[in-house]
Formats: structure tokens, sequence, C-alpha cells
């Protein structure tokens, strides 16, 4: 009966997975070889043997070759970060130019990003706009407003308001905490009550926000056409105020925008009538 050793060897020989080579070590334990190893022509024949096609793709994975111990491809000389980009996939290279577009265009906009910036001497008022949109004047000026509500109709707009505000902070904080991407290196960040997922930049917290009160209120107030435009505007200035600031990347802010927009779907979704609002208070207080 051949010896566990001795099966080693044999797979060593050839007999192993394809794509991968492999010695013993001092102690007899069995180690994988590069990957950049020479490999069967078959190997490479795409689309001949879609297992093995699908295998070797596999075993090309960025994770496995740094695994591999070597810090430079044994058959080019190149470093293995730049072999692991010869044949990335579309998706792959429209992302990679997508976020290349992204950083240099945000980088470039981001003129109040400190006062000795080219726009610096209108980082103020940027500043004042980005307070505009921050999360406790909005849910302070909306629990006054529900606290001082003469009606049962305004009672439900404002309840409701309150509610979305913290929907959207859960909503923000748990993406930014899932994607956890960082905000642009020439941001300052001097924001007040930053809570610590505001460390990271996506999506722009400001834009969600102001989206969705901007549908909020357009939905649920009566305002002359003046005042529908202005709301309007001061949303799309709010979320240009963090690219400006330098607070976010561009896409940041676009995807800020949508998820807003979204978020008010939500919030019509799950609309608290007055009877249900007494219901709440009810069980709240026992
Ligand atoms: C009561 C309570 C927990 C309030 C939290 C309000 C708060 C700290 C909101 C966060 C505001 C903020 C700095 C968001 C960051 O916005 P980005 O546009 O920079 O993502």
């Amino acid at each position: 009966m051949p010896s566990p050793k001795a099966k080693n060897s044999a797979t060593r020989s050839g007999g192993g997975s394809p794509g991968l080579s492999g010695s013993t070590n001092g102690n007899g334990r069995y180690e994988f070889m590069s990957l950049n190893r020479t490999l069967p022509p078959t190997l490479f024949r795409q689309g001949s043997d879609p297992t093995a096609t699908a295998r070797l793709r596999a075993s090309e994975s960025p994770t496995r070759r740094r695994g591999s111990g070597s810090s430079s491809s044994s058959n080019t000389g190149m470093p293995e970060e730049d072999c692991m980009r010869l044949n990335p996939s579309f998706i792959g290279i429209a992302l990679s130019s997508l976020l290349a577009i992204d950083l240099w265009l945000s980088k470039r906009l981001g003129v109040c990003a400190c006062e000795d910036s080219s726009w610096g001497s209108i980082r103020p008022l940027m500043k004042l706009i980005e307070i505009s949109g921050h999360g406790i004047p909005w849910l302070v000026g909306t629990a006054y407003c529900l606290y001082n509500a003469d009606s049962a109709a305004g009672q439900e707009i404002m309840f409701n308001l309150f509610m979305a505000l913290i929907l959207d902070l859960i909503l923000v904080g748990i993406v930014k905490a899932v994607v956890r991407r960082r905000r642009p290196s020439h941001n300052r960040m001097d924001m007040f009550a930053a809570t610590s997922v505001d460390r990271y930049s996506f999506p722009s917290g400001h834009a969600t926000r102001s989206t969705m009160c901007a549908r909020f209120l357009l939905a649920h107030l009566v305002l002359a056409a003046p005042m529908r435009v202005l709301v309007i505007l001061w949303s799309g200035l709010v979320g240009l105020s963090r690219v400006l600031l330098g607070r976010h990347n561009v896409t940041d802010v676009l995807f800020g925008f949508l998820m807003g927009y979204c978020q008010y779907n939500l919030v019509e979704m799950l609309w608290v009538s007055s009877l249900g609002m007494q219901g709440l208070l009810g069980l709240i207080q026992g």
C-alpha cells in the first residue's frame, strides 16, 4: 500500500489540481507553489473546458496570489499588483475608470476645502448651507413643530417627518458602515456633531436628508411656486456644497440624492396616521 508521502509525490508529478504545482517543505508538509508558473496550454484555451476555466479563474484571484508569499510574479518580474490587472473584466475596467474620474473631479471641485483653496472665501457660506442640511437642526426643528402643532393633521405630518429623519440616520449609518469609503483626503474633518460612522463618506447624509426632506415638504406643505423652486434649489445646493467643501466625492452625493429620493417612497409606505400615532403614544405611556 503506498504511503501518504508517496501519494503526495504522485500528486506533485501531475495528478493534483489543475493550475497548481506543489512541493513539500522540510517538515514533509505539502505547499502550493506560485500560480504564475507555466501551465498546460489546454488550461488557457477558454471555453474548451468550462469547469477547468472556472477553476483557473478562481485560482487566479488576487487573494490566492497574495497568499503565494512571493512579492513578484515569477515569470514576468513585475510586482504582483501589476500582474493582477493584466486581464481585468469589462465591469472592472468600467468601475475603475468611474472611480478615477470621480476622484479626479471631486478633487478639482473641492474649491472650498480650506480657507487657502481657490474659492476659500465662500467656505463660510458653504458651511452655512451645510448646517441647513445637518441632522440636528432638522430633528430639533421638527420636534419643536410637533410639540407646537395645533391640529391633528399638523401633528401627523411633523411626527412622520421626525420618523423619516430617524430612518434616514439609521439607513445612511448602515450603508456607511458597510461600504466604509474614506472621505476625500483634502477634506478637513471640522463638522459639528459628527458620529463615528460619519468618518465615512458614502453616501452623503446631507444629500439623502435634503432630497428626502425636499420631497416631503413639496408633498405635504402647500407652497407657492417660487417656494417650491427654492426647496428644490436648496436640496441641490446642499449636495453641491458637500463636494465644494471637499467633504464628499461626486458619487457619494449622486448616490445620496438617489437614496434620499427612494427613502421618501419608504416613508410614504410606512406613513403613520393620526390614529396610529395615538396608538403608539398609548403604547409608550403604557
Ligand atoms: C439625536 C442624534 C443621535 C442626532 C444625530 C444627528 C447627527 C449627528 C447627524 C449627523 C450629521 C452629520 C455630520 C452627517 C454627515 O453628513 P455627510 O453629508 O457628511 O455624510
